[in-house]
């Protein structure tokens, strides 16, 4: 595809349809109203607090604790519930499942069901919302067990429960200083910029490659003492520069939204982690596999980078339940391969003993 010519997002996906000559329509419609969920969330996230003086719905909407046990914003909400609105009556849908949402939401009767599951994290890094910092939403889309599209019945859990590489699509939409939409349908990663003018989401990333090679790394560090060896041992190295084993300088960022933390690898590479630690036995990570890493996973993959738990590729991971937390290493290949590699090494199974404890260059 040329960039000299100007492509919309509806252009696109018509071009990407040509793959497959019986494809009706369905999934490009799909993929339509999420975009226009995300231009709807866009709006309600740049009225910022300026919504309640100028009516903006988000202003009077009553706000809980989530299945996650954490507390949701308004905007959570709000955004959740342009997801549903916007997606539910078109016909392509068996149903959802969010993050704000403890079980998977059935499309009312009322309506047609469809062929396809969505998923999704209407708002990922909503603690920088009152900060004005940088946030997204992101989703999935994977299809319905047959059962589910023969019956019309209503979803359940496990219908969600497949792995990754099951994925028809994935993106992700960057409510920053421009809002752009990124998707995969399987062919390569592209990214669109929201023409404010025309309302349209205009192709100006064809080909998203992430670089194999990078000297930036993503990781909160104020949890150092809860990483694992192999995560220890990779930070400590990176942060030993040139004067140690890596021989060069790393530069480090956190902006805690892991969806701009995504882009910002996409567009110049680096290294993202959120791994798996001790820090609460009873969440192994604290991201969600089903609407956080696989789609971000599958992006990355498409972008030529890689995605993994540490110990496997993240999209082999076979889902257990719907808001499974999961640790998440992503980014430039060489790099994730590196921690994949640290994480086989016969050291990594000594890290839970005294005796072998390491001195770390984040410890005193
Ligand atoms: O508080 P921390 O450790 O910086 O966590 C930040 C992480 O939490 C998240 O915000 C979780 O997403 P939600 O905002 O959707 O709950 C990630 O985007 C981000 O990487
Ligand atoms: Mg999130
Ligand atoms: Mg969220």
């Amino acid at each position: 595809m040329t960039t000299r010519r100007r492509f919309t997002l509806t252009q696109y996906l018509i071009e990407q349809r040509r793959r497959f000559p019986s494809a009706s329509g369905d999934f490009n419609a799909l993929v339509l109203d999420v975009a226009l969920a995300c231009k709807a969330i866009a709006r309600s996230v740049a009225f910022g607090e300026l919504g309640s003086v100028l009516g903006n719905p988000v202003a009077d909407v009553a706000t809980g604790v989530n299945v996650q046990g954490e507390e949701q914003k308004r905007l959570d909400v709000v955004s959740n519930a342009y997801f549903t609105e916007m997606t539910e009556w078109g016909g392509h849908l068996a149903g959802m499942a969010s993050e704000e949402m403890d079980h998977p939401y059935q499309i009312p009767s009322t309506h047609q069901r469809g062929k396809y599951l969505l998923v999704f994290d209407p708002l990922d890094g909503s603690s920088n919302i009152d900060v004005n910092v940088t946030v997204g939403s992101i989703f999935s889309v994977l299809r319905a067990p047959q059962a589910v599209i023969d019956s019309g019945r209503d979803v359940v859990e496990a219908d969600f429960l497949q792995p990754g590489t099951q994925q028809l699509a994935a993106g992700y939409a960057l409510y920053g200083p421009t809002t752009m939409l990124v998707l995969t349908v399987g062919n390569g990663v592209a990214g669109f910029t929201l023409d404010p003018n025309l309302g349209q989401f205009m192709l100006t990333h064809p080909q998203l490659q992430v670089p194999e090679d990078t000297q930036e790394f993503a990781i909160n560090a104020s949890n150092t003492r809860f990483w694992e060896r192999p995560i220890r041992r990779y930070v400590d190295e990176c942060l030993a520069g040139r004067t140690g084993p890596r021989g060069k300088d790393f530069n480090m960022r956190w902006i805690a939204s892991m969806v701009a933390e995504a882009h910002r690898i996409l567009m110049r590479g680096g290294v993202f982690m959120y791994p798996r630690d001790t820090k609460d036995p009873s969440k192994p990570g604290r991201l969600r596999l089903l609407y956080e890493a696989n789609p971000i996973g599958f992006i990355m993959e498409q972008a030529g980078g890689r995605a993994s738990t540490g110990r496997e590729p993240m999209l082999t991971v076979e889902p257990t339940s719907l808001h499974q937390r999961i640790g998440l290493v992503f980014g430039s290949r060489n790099e994730v391969e590196r921690i994949e590699r640290y994480h086989r090494e016969p050291a990594a199974s000594r890290d839970d003993n005294p005796l072998f404890a390491e001195r770390s260059l984040f410890r005193d």
